[in-house]
């Protein structure tokens, strides 16, 4: 942080890093406990929610027997003589008689009585009589083909996305219950950070305020442009007062920069005076390694959290994997994000009794991860053209040809050209 005099603090000892992978299992774990509320939505209004009990279909699918195609509804051999029309939304008469037929729309439901419906256009129609051979293979859908009345068709913990909101208007539902989108702030603290213009004299932008709230959105938060702000004071009482107006109406805060026990960092202290428990105070990760989670009950007795991010630009995307990831997908209800694998194109070093993350560019189509360059903790070069981190485990170094897990940035379709 910049520099300013003060007297100085009380040294506490350190608390041992937690194990990377324990550190995510704590976090999704106190999420999942923490897992927010269960609200019935209007279907179009639950896009980006997280089903919060199965999804089942209320009827038969299709519900009727429904044509899939234009044509004829004939009953018997034929030629048939056409006794009326059905169009898609009616309910249509009996067929009782052989040799009989009624005209069907795409959709429209097949009467009963029916043995066959043929095309259209592999009919004639002459003499008010329709002629032709119907095709061998049914041309209606059966009620039940697609799924039965009752039937799980989605588990609780499924994120909402159009396909699942088609798929739940087509069973009848008008609402869903849903866990609704967690609420997320950013205080990005640093009096040494510039919110215009071309770093210089000792200062440099703030490159976190910026970018941080698009990530956290594609994680699936609702962050308001009035939930970003800084860069606060580099005092405690303005770091006390802007947590606790955050914590008011965010499930989840972040905050970058401050997270060590220098003289002018003031995470610890402001966590301490709102009285907030440590998940996770310390990662042994590089980089990103003083990332935090602590976790806040209100009067109220809602959980909230407060992410502590390292003010080094990659090491705070790096907590931002590692830590809030797992933690929004425990408060959404959701499972455990898994890490898919990868092939390492070159060798990666190890980082000793640390976890090493390393951005990597992934080729989608061999599944081979490249090692990018400039990526020290302080840079962002290497971070706009990667996919994600290779997790090179603690006491190992990984070879060229080796295959380790990935955790992947949340990017968009689309947003990597690789
Ligand atoms: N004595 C020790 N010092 C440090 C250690 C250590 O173990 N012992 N660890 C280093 C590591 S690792 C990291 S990471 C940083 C984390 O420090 P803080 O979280 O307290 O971050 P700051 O001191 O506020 O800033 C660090 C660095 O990042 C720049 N910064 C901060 N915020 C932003 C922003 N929004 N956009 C761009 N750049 C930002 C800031 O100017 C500093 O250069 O501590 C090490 N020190
Ligand atoms: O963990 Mo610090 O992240 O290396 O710069």
């Amino acid at each position: 942080m910049s520099t300013e005099t003060a007297p100085p603090t009380d040294r506490v000892a350190a608390p041992p890093p937690a194990g990377w992978e324990e550190a995510r299992s704590r976090v999704y774990a106190v999420g999942l406990a923490a897992a927010l509320p269960v609200v019935a939505r209007p279907l179009a209004d639950t896009d980006g929610s997280t089903l919060a009990e199965p999804l089942t279909t209320r009827t038969d699918l299709p519900a009727f027997p429904t044509s899939s195609v234009d044509g004829w509804a004939v009953r018997g051999a034929g030629p048939w003589r056409v006794v009326g029309r059905v169009l898609a939304g009616n309910t249509p008469a009996p067929l009782t008689e052989d040799d009989t037929t009624v005209e069907i729309a795409t959709g429209a439901m097949v009467p009963e009585g029916a043995t066959a419906v043929l095309r259209v256009e592999e009919s004639t129609v002459a003499d008010g009589l329709v002629r032709g051979t119907p095709r061998s293979t049914p041309e209606w859908r059966q009620p039940g083909e697609e799924a039965y009345a009752d039937e799980e068709l989605l588990p609780a913990g499924t994120p909402v996305d159009p396909a699942v909101i088609g798929l739940a208007a087509s069973c009848g539902h008008d609402t869903l219950r849903v866990r609704r989108a967690p609420r997320a702030a950013l205080l990005v603290f640093g009096d040494e950070l510039l919110t215009a213009g071309p770093p210089a004299a000792g200062r440099v932008r703030d490159a976190l305020g910026p970018a941080v709230p698009g990530w956290l959105r594609r994680y699936g938060c609702q962050v308001r442009a009035a939930d970003v702000v800084g860069p606060v004071a580099d005092t405690l009482p303005a770091h006390v007062a802007a947590l606790r107006a955050a914590l008011a109406s965010a499930d989840l805060v972040c905050t970058t920069g401050g997270t060590m026990n220098g003289p002018v960092d003031h995470l610890h202290p402001t966590l301490q005076a709102l009285g907030a428990d440590y998940v996770v105070n310390t990662v042994a990760v590089r980089p990103g390694f003083p990332m935090l989670l602590a976790r806040l009950v209100g009067d109220d007795g809602r959980v909230r959290f407060v992410a502590g991010l390292p003010g080094n630009p990659q090491s705070a995307i790096v907590a931002l994997v590692s830590l809030v990831a797992p933690l929004l997908a425990g408060l959404q209800g959701r499972p455990m994000p898994m890490l898919p694998q990868v092939t390492l194109a070159e060798a990666v070093p190890g980082r000793g009794d640390h976890t090493h993350l390393a951005l990597v560019r992934v080729d989608r189509l061999t599944g081979t991860a490249f090692p990018v360059r400039h990526v020290g903790s302080a840079m962002l070069r290497g971070l706009a053209g990667a996919d994600g981190f290779a997790v090179i485990r603690p006491g190992t170094s990984a070879a060229a040809g080796d295959r380790v897990p990935i955790v992947p940035l949340p990017l968009l379709p689309g947003e990597r050209a690789s």
